[in-house]
């Protein structure tokens, strides 16, 4: 029943449709304010059209090495202008000539710059055989004209273009220190679980956190921001004090709570968001895995992302309802929809066989001939997500129809480190 809202096998009474979650993630926030920040933090799109702060060049300048002239050959050569150094004082005299770099301004009354290779030096003995040269000139060759390549005031890209490196060099070019670019969503990260360890080989008893270094690749992905992690012990006290904090909780937009999630005698985040008083926007999901995964709003305003602990059902959490998020409060569209047959593997993770009542998320490499599931997907290993591009939507009793593919990040993208 897509869309609607039932009991799930495991009593998450108003468990939502994998469709119907992704659309309440999608629309439970609107976009954030664009902000101005330093070029090294211009990630994602212009938030204005970008302009030409100064004309480039901002003078009349050289384009090649040689000499700057005026009138009919020869020239006496009169002196010599370097790329930020000293102007000509003057302006050059018919039959003069100042011998120039590349980028220096050329001086009033110069009509072209004749390149080294093109010059003819005077025939008089050194030292003084260069005091003048000749050549063949075309009036105004080899000089760029200021704001030749774009006035100022010019409107060179549209508000919307995406910040390339290409659109850096050429902000910068045009005088900009800062830009303003779409909002990037703070998202702090709180990792539950007193068996959760963050270094070294587990000891018995012991997981390693495979959630918090998963997520901040996963949140730049999806234009936000997140926060180095928090390891919380189990239990309400901690997980309340967390995220109601000392003074406003924790920084951002969005919160994200790995683990905690599901029924269990140390699952509190529920008990905890009712304390709170958040409203719960999602509240378990028709998908396997990840079903006990819930979408919060705090009184405040900001979103709580619960994820399952089991870290594949965490990932498939995060795509359903804190990626839609992120892209709701960056104001980004949603990458175009991509469907694909499943194919069948050479490894041997076998058919793939739809859940009775659930959307199953299944771990699959995009190939030619369509979608091959790459097996390893049980809910507590990522092993079958890091050989996977993609994730197949397989809808509850799915008959082999081309399904719905979400797209995994491909490589790791960059995480700047301040807040931009
Ligand atoms: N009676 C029920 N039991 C469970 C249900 C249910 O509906 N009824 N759902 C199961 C499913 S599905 C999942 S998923 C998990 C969700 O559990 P929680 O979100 O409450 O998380 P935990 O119980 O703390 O941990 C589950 C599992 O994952 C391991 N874990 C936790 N955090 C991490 C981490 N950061 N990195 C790696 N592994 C982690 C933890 O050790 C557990 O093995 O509940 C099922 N049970
Ligand atoms: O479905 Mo859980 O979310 O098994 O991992």
């Amino acid at each position: 029943m897509p869309g609607g809202r039932r009991a799930d096998a495991t009593g998450h009474a108003a468990a939502l449709s994998w469709e119907a979650a992704r659309r309440v993630a999608a629309s439970a926030a609107g976009p954030l304010p664009a902000v101005e920040v330093p070029l090294r933090l211009a990630y994602g799109r212009l938030a204005e059209p970008l302009r030409a702060l100064v004309p480039v060049p901002g003078a009349d300048v050289a384009a090649m090495d040689g000499y700057a002239v005026a009138g009919a050959p020869p020239w006496r050569v009169a002196g010599l202008v370097l790329a930020g150094g000293e102007a000509f004082g003057a302006a050059l005299a018919p039959g003069t000539a100042v011998e120039i770099a590349t980028g220096a301004p050329v001086p009033e009354g110069a009509e072209a710059v004749l390149p080294y290779e093109a010059a003819v030096r005077g025939n008089s003995p050194a030292p003084d055989r260069e005091r003048t040269v000749s050549g063949a000139i075309e009036p105004g060759r080899h000089i760029r004209r200021r704001g030749e390549d774009c006035p100022q005031g010019t409107v060179v890209l549209a508000a919307g273009s995406v910040v390339t490196p290409a659109v850096l060099g050429l902000a910068a070019a045009l005088g900009h220190d800062t830009l303003p670019v779409g909002p990037r969503p703070v998202v702090s990260v709180l990792v539950t679980g007193d068996e959760v360890v963050t270094e070294g080989l587990p000891g018995p008893g012991r997981v390693r956190d495979a959630i918090g270094p998963m997520l901040p690749g996963l949140v730049a992905w999806a234009g936000g921001r997140a926060e180095e992690p928090l390891w919380l012990p189990d239990g309400a006290p901690a997980l309340a004090a967390a995220l109601s904090g000392a003074g406003d909780g924790p920084p951002g937009e969005v919160i994200v709570v790995c683990g905690a999630s599901s029924k269990g005698p140390a699952d509190h985040l529920r008990e905890v968001l009712a304390g709170l008083g958040a409203e719960i926007l999602v509240d378990g999901v028709a998908v396997r895995p990840g079903h006990p995964q819930l979408l919060a709003r705090l009184p405040g305003g900001r979103l709580v992302a619960g994820l399952p602990g089991n870290p594949y059902a965490a990932l498939v959490a995060a795509l359903t309802l804190l990626v839609p998020a992120l892209r709701a409060l960056t104001g980004e569209p949603e990458p175009p929809g991509e469907r694909a047959v499943l194919v069948a593997p050479d490894a041997p993770a076998g058919p793939v066989r739809p859940h009775a009542t659930d959307t199953r998320m299944v771990a699959v490499r995009r190939g030619a001939q369509g979608a091959a599931p790459v097996g390893h997907d049980r809910p507590g290993s990522l092993w079958g997500a890091a050989l996977a591009d993609a994730l197949a939507v397989v809808p509850p009793g799915w008959r082999g129809e081309p399904v719905e593919l979400v797209a995994l990040p491909a490589q790791l993208v960059a995480l700047p480190t301040q807040r931009g």
